[in-house]
């Protein structure tokens, strides 16, 4: 992580072509910022002490631009927690990859995976992150299934990934019923089970893990979330950081 790689020139959508329909510009989907965010009112809380700022406020300075994007198994949380922490970070955008998906297509993902096939969708989905990753100051929630794709990585990594690691037997509880392709099955657990063991070494690749357990309500995790954001920007200074230290450290003038 170095704070230039997020200084991405945003860049024209286009009009996209894949899964066999012609698509609208994706840019209008776009549309599910957080409202003036300067107007939270959430950002300063009342110490004993008096007034005392949300540490999610500090971060924005500290990411100098750089997207945040969570990853993680369907129902792990990545949209209600990235809208979260969007909201109390105060100056970044939250987005969610599925959302503008169904926007830009004008498709349910049911819809899509009945289509187009899931190959169909994957093609679908690697084309809306391709158009997203060029722009700043987001939190951006992906599908669960971004990660299977290789060329999605680098896209990822022009930002901080952050995996939501949910037990399968926790997810289950919270989107049983519901429409999601990939759990019209005999056994979602089962599936949900295979799915992650098959994309867990792909979920490794985030900069940061968060382990969330059955107790951790979704302000738990945003939280824990941005707890390990400042940790990790303490652990990985940007490169001209690195090269001031060593400069001074070999009594060389930083500045003339
Ligand atoms: N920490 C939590 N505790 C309890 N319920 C949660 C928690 N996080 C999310 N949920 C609930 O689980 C469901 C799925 O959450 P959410 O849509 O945020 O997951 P997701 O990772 O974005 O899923 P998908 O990838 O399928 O879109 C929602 O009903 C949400 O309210
Ligand atoms: O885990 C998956 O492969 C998916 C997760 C959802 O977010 C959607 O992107 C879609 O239902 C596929």
């Amino acid at each position: 992580f170095t704070t230039h790689r997020a200084f991405v020139a945003p860049r024209p959508i286009i009009v996209l072509n894949a899964g066999g329909f012609e698509w609208e510009d994706p840019v209008n989907a776009f549309d599910q910022g957080v409202d003036n965010p300067y107007k939270n009112t959430d950002l300063m809380t009342s110490t004993d002490g008096g007034l005392k700022i949300d540490p999610a406020r500090l971060l924005s300075p500290r990411l100098n631009g750089a997207n945040l994007y969570f990853i993680g198994m369907m129902g792990s949380g990545k949209t209600s927690v990235g809208e979260a922490v969007a909201r109390r970070m105060g100056s970044y955008t939250f987005l969610d990859t599925d959302a503008i998906i169904e926007k830009a297509t004008k498709m349910t993902i049911p819809e899509i995976f009945e289509a187009e096939g899931e190959e169909g969708f994957r093609q679908v989905e690697a084309q809306i992150l391709d158009s997203v990753h060029p722009y700043v100051r987001c939190v951006i929630s992906t599908g669960g299934g971004i990660v299977t794709r290789m060329e999605n990585w680098s896209k990822l990594q022009t930002g901080l990934v952050i995996w939501l690691d949910v037990e399968p037997e926790v997810i289950i509880k919270r989107i049983q019923g519901t429409d999601r392709p990939l759990l019209q099955t005999e056994d979602p657990l089962k599936k949900l089970k295979a799915l992650l063991e098959e994309r867990k070494p792909k979920y490794k690749n985030a900069d940061i893990r968060v382990k969330v357990t059955e107790e951790m309500d979704t302000a738990a995790v945003a939280d824990q979330v941005i707890y390990d954001l400042h940790h990790f920007i303490d652990d990985n200074p940007p490169a001209w950081k690195l090269a001031k230290a060593k400069a001074q450290a070999e009594g060389l003038d930083w500045v003339q």
